[in-house]
């Protein structure tokens, strides 16, 4: 048969139309993965914005950081397939999806993902651009995505090009990264504890515990620190040369708020040779990451593929990243950045959240949300565990999910 013909029968054919679109939230952990209990490391004194109000240093909870919830979107077709995906964004975003997005899929040939984007982001950029609106777009275009591999057949990191290696390798995030070196991942990741806030003494704290981890881990092991939007230029810069000259740190992540490009310039200019600024996790689209880039911001972008556009837009943010020789290593999202890392030679290695408590033991990011979801053994990830249509991961209907908006 040929060629043409082969084209026309497919499109004749077609994939399943978009029947529905529907939008569910749910609580404690998974995609929202700081909704977590007592005691978890993710919520012990971590140095934020907020922390200059003493009342909201110790808990970031205390200031609402899992106020939102998980937002779970599903797509399904005519034929009854059901694609989904999970991020952050809760009851409201589940308004925008059911209330605003909907309207750009259903009907729509699920192949269109391009159209789909784009009236979803510029219907909604008198409100949106970034933060929830783009989580929102976020979760409808992941779930598209995993329809799409539903419907083919296909892993999505099939159909983004295929793999350019044949596993994924891991650096862990976590308060453990002694524990991390044990469990075979190549480095580890350490919150920030003490902002300006704490002065002086703070700082102090900072280096002792960083120069406490180095002892443990030795010289070679990655150490990073992740600053989450926490500090100023000076405290930066100030931390950034202590940290790298006492206790070999390989980068410094999100030290300065995601608005502050100039800052970030003037950091990345400032640092010493050798160590890596980062930055991106919440920064959203091709122009936002853009900006970063064009300034100079960082040495790496980590986009979070929930929250900055969905794959769609990663597309086109790695790709401009890659055309500048800018490494993008995106921020913890479990299946939904393993797929693409492997695709990418400029994403050479991906982030672990660790989620246990301690944390002292490897677990599912998403838990219990995503049924089959695949964690790193010893480090590192087979891109056979990849093998399954579309993310490879089914929801745990189990959970008490809750649909608001209805439409
Ligand atoms: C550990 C950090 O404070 C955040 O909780 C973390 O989610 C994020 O910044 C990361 O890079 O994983
Ligand atoms: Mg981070």
């Amino acid at each position: 048969m040929g060629a043409a013909k082969r084209i026309r029968d497919v499109a004749a054919a077609g994939l399943s139309k978009i029947k529905h679109v529907r939008a569910f939230t749910v609580r404690g952990g998974g995609a929202d993965y700081h909704d977590q209990g007592e005691g978890h490391w993710i919520d012990n004194h971590i140095a934020t914005p907020m922390a200059r109000y003493p009342e909201y240093r110790q808990s970031r909870q205390s200031f609402g950081i899992n106020v939102l919830g998980t937002l779970i979107v599903e797509i399904e077709a005519e034929d009854g397939t059901i694609g989904f995906a999970v991020t952050t964004g809760g009851e409201p975003a589940a308004f925008i999806v059911e209330k605003h997005l909907a309207r750009f899929l259903e009907g729509r040939d699920p192949r269109e993902v391009e159209k789909i984007w784009d009236q979803m982001y510029f219907s909604t950029q008198y409100y949106g651009r970034k933060g929830l609106v783009v989580n929102a777009i976020s979760g409808v275009d992941l779930a598209l995505w995993d329809l799409l591999g539903k419907l083919r057949g296909e892993p999505v990191y099939q159909m983004l090009g295929g793999a350019v290696r044949d596993e994924l390798q891991f650096y862990a995030t976590g308060a453990r990264p002694d524990v991390a070196k044990e469990l075979g991942f190549i480095g580890g990741k350490l919150p920030l504890h003490h902002g300006p806030a704490e002065g002086l003494e703070g700082l102090h704290q900072n280096i002792a515990e960083l120069a406490d981890m180095r002892a443990k881990v030795g010289d070679d092991f990655w150490l990073m620190l992740d600053c989450w939007m926490s500090l100023d230029l000076d405290y930066a810069t100030r931390l950034a040369h202590r940290a790298y000259q006492e206790c070999g740190l390989k980068w410094i992540e999100e030290a300065l708020s995601p608005d502050d490009y100039w800052a970030y310039a003037a950091l990345k200019k400032n640092a010493p040779k050798g160590l890596l600024v980062t930055t991106g996790e919440h920064e959203a689209t091709r122009w936002g990451f853009r900006m970063l880039m064009d300034m100079e911001c960082c040495d790496i972008i980590q986009p979070d593929v929930g929250w900055c556009g969905g794959v769609t837009e990663l597309i086109k943010i790695a790709n401009y990243a890659d055309s500048k020789g800018v490494m993008m290593i995106p921020h913890g999202s479990s299946v939904y950045s393993y797929h693409f890392v492997i695709t990418r030679h400029n994403s050479p290695f991906a982030e672990f959240l660790m989620m246990h408590p301690g944390p002292t033991e490897v677990v599912p990011m998403f838990h219990p949300q995503l049924i089959g979801e695949p964690v790193p053994v010893n480090g590192r990830l087979h891109v056979s565990a990849l093998d399954k249509p579309g993310f490879g991961v089914e929801l745990n209907r189990e959970l008490p999910m809750h649909r608001p908006y209805p439409h």
